[in-house]
This record gives C-alpha cells, sequence and structure tokens, in this order.
C-alpha cells in the first residue's frame, strides 16, 4: 500500500491552477530531487486537444499516465528521487500511477474554484484555457486517507506550502540533499 516505505517519489497532485508545477518545482529544489512536469508527458494530441478547450477522456489519459509511472519506476528502481507535477484527478488514475508501489506518495493541493479560477485567469503562456476548470472539478475525486495521500491547502504562499508538506513527510530538506 502507499505510504508504507520512505518515498522515492512524490506526486504533486489536483485541478489545473492549483499549484502544481510551482509547488513541485519548489518542493525539489528544498529536497534536492529532479522535478518533472507532467504536462510534458503528454502527447501532442492531448495538449491540442486541451488546448482547443475539450476535456480529455480516460482513453487519452491512460498513455500519459503509463508514461509517468514509468518515469517514476525507472527513478525508484534506480534509487533516485523525483517530484512530479501531474494532475491524477481520479482513483483509478492514481492507482495506474502507483502500479503497487508504497514507496511513492501523493501531495494532493486543496483549493476552490473560485481561487483557482482567479489563479488561471491571471496565468500567462500555458496551453490549458481556464475554461476547462469546470470539467476538471467534476472529474476531480479527492484523494481518501487510505491512499496515504499528504493534503494541504493552497491559500498559503509557496513557501507555507513546501514546508506543510516537509513536515507532514516528517523530513526536513537537508537530510535528502544528497539523495537526488
Ligand atoms: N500558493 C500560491 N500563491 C499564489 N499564486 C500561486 C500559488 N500557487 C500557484 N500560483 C500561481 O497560480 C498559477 C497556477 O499555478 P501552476 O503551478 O501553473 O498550477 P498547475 O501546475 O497546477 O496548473 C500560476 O500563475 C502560479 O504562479
Ligand atoms: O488530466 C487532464 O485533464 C490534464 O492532464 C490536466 O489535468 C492537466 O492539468 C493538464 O495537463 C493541464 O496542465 P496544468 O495542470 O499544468 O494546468
Amino acid at each position: 500500500m502507499a505510504g508504507a516505505e520512505p518515498p522515492c517519489a512524490l506526486i504533486v497532485m489536483g485541478v489545473s491552477g492549483s499549484g502544481k508545477s510551482t509547488v513541485a518545482e519548489a518542493l525539489g529544489k528544498r529536497l534536492g530531487w529532479r522535478f518533472e512536469d507532467g504536462d510534458s508527458f503528454h502527447p501532442a494530441s492531448n495538449v491540442a486537444k486541451m488546448a482547443a478547450g475539450h476535456p480529455l477522456t480516460d482513453e487519452d489519459r491512460w498513455p500519459w499516465l503509463n508514461a509517468i509511472a514509468d518515469e517514476v519506476e525507472r527513478t525508484c528502481k534506480a534509487d533516485g528521487h523525483v517530484i512530479i507535477a501531474c494532475s491524477a484527478l481520479k482513483h483509478a488514475y492514481r492507482d495506474v500511477l502507483l502500479r503497487g508501489r508504497d514507496d511513492v506518495r501523493f501531495v494532493f493541493l486543496k483549493g476552490t474554484q473560485e481561487l483557482i479560477a482567479d489563479r488561471l485567469a491571471h496565468r500567462k503562456g500555458h496551453f490549458m484555457p481556464p475554461e476547462l476548470l469546470t470539467s476538471q472539478f467534476r472529474t476531480l475525486e479527492p484523494p481518501d486517507a487510505g491512499e496515504h495521500v499528504i493534503t494541504v491547502s493552497i491559500d498559503e504562499t509557496i513557501e507555507a506550502i513546501v514546508d506543510g508538506v516537509l513536515r507532514q513527510l516528517k523530513f526536513g530538506g537537508e537530510k535528502h540533499k544528497a539523495m537526488s
């Protein structure tokens, strides 16, 4: 079950605009872990579809999720560490990402649609149209405690969010700096 072992991978999850890329990158810097943006694992067809304002289907998402799961598996098998930003909206998606591993932890960025819509309205240079936020919330199945998830409110500064995650992970950045 996820969470029984010290993590080799963290997956920062939540709807579009919840702050996954920003938080995951900052967390990666603090931990000395490699950061990967899940967006870069999408086939071009998925990006084009979202950019045109259409939500992805499960069929669109399986290959993308499997590509991210491959990356997690490769890293953990090589005794590396990685932090990945990936929406991981449904329970079934998170199961695909985990592949039964117990050394991968999810970090759920929780916030209201109102706050996230406001952030998306100000985000520049991203393919994802803010109009897809409603469908993201409709698709979202918030993780439950059995998924060993760390849940943090996004209504904080990035630094406070990162501190909160590290506290809940029960380690500070220093100890893990050399482990990337
Ligand atoms: N805690 C925060 N406080 C203020 N702005 C934030 C915070 N987290 C993210 N942002 C901003 O919100 C927007 C969405 O964040 P981003 O990391 O791109 O989200 P995601 O990767 O989940 O789509 C960006 O413009 C980012 O700078
Ligand atoms: O499953 C999905 O519908 C998409 O993957 C979506 O959840 C993801 O968020 C996009 O890649 C947009 O990118 P941002 O999350 O960075 O806005």
